[in-house]
């Protein structure tokens, strides 16, 4: 990311946020530069040290800009602040369901690289998948994906359509863990145990669970039936999964979800409103 002036990172919203916060505890890069509409979310930002926090873009040479704004005001900022981009301007979009191609088109650059990555890059635990087209400079490529991996790991696809099915994936992924820990969480605070004990037991279990599947190279169900004593206490959990479809369900939220990301594509389609 030698040649990049500044990173310019429109939207400080949670997405923005984590990626921002990330990126302040890696190693010296650019100057970071945050553009957000809000006054209160501008607040929120200044308390961070080594961010430069303003309401409206400005762009120069050398600048590189990830969007981070709701897919459903692109269109809106892309009216607004066309006239600062150049064909060559770099672009990083982290936005759900918006192509490459409609971000290029609106905003005037062809050097769109379109990502979608996760909460956890907060915590440099990342995991993002891009896309960046055959019209994209080997330059801008390998500053996006120095950028994304600052923040955790990064895999590239080569067809578009996969970083919507990697949006369910990995974007929405953190909300379905969260939902399913809060569970465990659940679970143990009704058999008596402390709010901090609970949320230990629940976090050291799916913590531990993915250090195990990663470095024993195992297939998961493999290490499922390795917990599953016949006859024992967690065959009986299973079969209770298994009688309420457990699977299937989690299968058709992934589904809905990447579906979701493809008619975000069609920002002014039906359903795609805001909320
Ligand atoms: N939240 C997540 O876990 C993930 C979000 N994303 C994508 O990141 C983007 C942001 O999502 P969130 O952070 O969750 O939304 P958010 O609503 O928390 O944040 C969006 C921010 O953009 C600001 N904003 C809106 N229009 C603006 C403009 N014209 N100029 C400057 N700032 C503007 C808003 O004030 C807000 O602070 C979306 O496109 C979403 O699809 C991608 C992966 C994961
Ligand atoms: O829910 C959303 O639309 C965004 C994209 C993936 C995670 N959050």
């Amino acid at each position: 990311m030698t040649a990049t002036r500044r990173l310019v990172i429109v939207g400080g919203g949670h997405m923005g946020l984590a990626i921002i916060r990330g990126l302040l505890g890696g190693p010296a890069g650019p100057e970071l530069v945050v553009v957000e509409r809000s006054a209160a979310r501008r607040e929120l930002l200044a308390e961070l040290d080594g961010l430069t926090v303003v309401a409206h873009l400005d762009l120069a040479d050398g600048d590189f800009v990830v969007l981070a704004v709701p897919p459903q005001v692109f269109a809106e900022f892309a009216d607004a602040e066309r006239h600062r981009f150049t064909p060559g301007t770099p672009v990083l979009s982290v936005m759900a369901g918006l192509t490459a191609e409609t971000i290029a088109t609106a905003l005037g650059t062809t050097q769109v690289v379109r990502s979608i990555p996760n909460t956890p890059s907060e915590v440099f635990q990342g995991m993002s998948v891009y896309h960046a087209g055959p019209q994209v400079s080997a330059e801008t490529t390998a500053q996006a994906e120095a950028l994304l991996g600052v923040i955790g790991r990064v895999l590239r696809v080569d067809r578009e359509e996969l970083v919507d099915d990697a949006t369910a994936i990995c974007g929405g992924g953190p909300a379905f863990v969260s939902y399913i820990v809060d569970a465990f969480c659940q679970f143990a605070a009704a058999r008596g145990f402390g709010e901090a004990a609970g949320r230990e037991m629940a976090v050291q279990v799916f913590g531990g669970t993915a250090t195990l599947i990663a470095e024993s190279g195992k297939p998961p169900m493999q290490l499922c039936h390795e917990v599953m004593t016949p006859n024992g206490t967690t065959e009986r959990g299973i079969a209770a999964f298994d009688a309420a479809g457990l699977k299937g369900s989690i299968l058709t939220a992934l589904t809905a979800a990447a579906q979701r990301s493809r008619e975000l594509a069609r920002p002014h389609g039906p359903g795609c409103a805001v909320g």
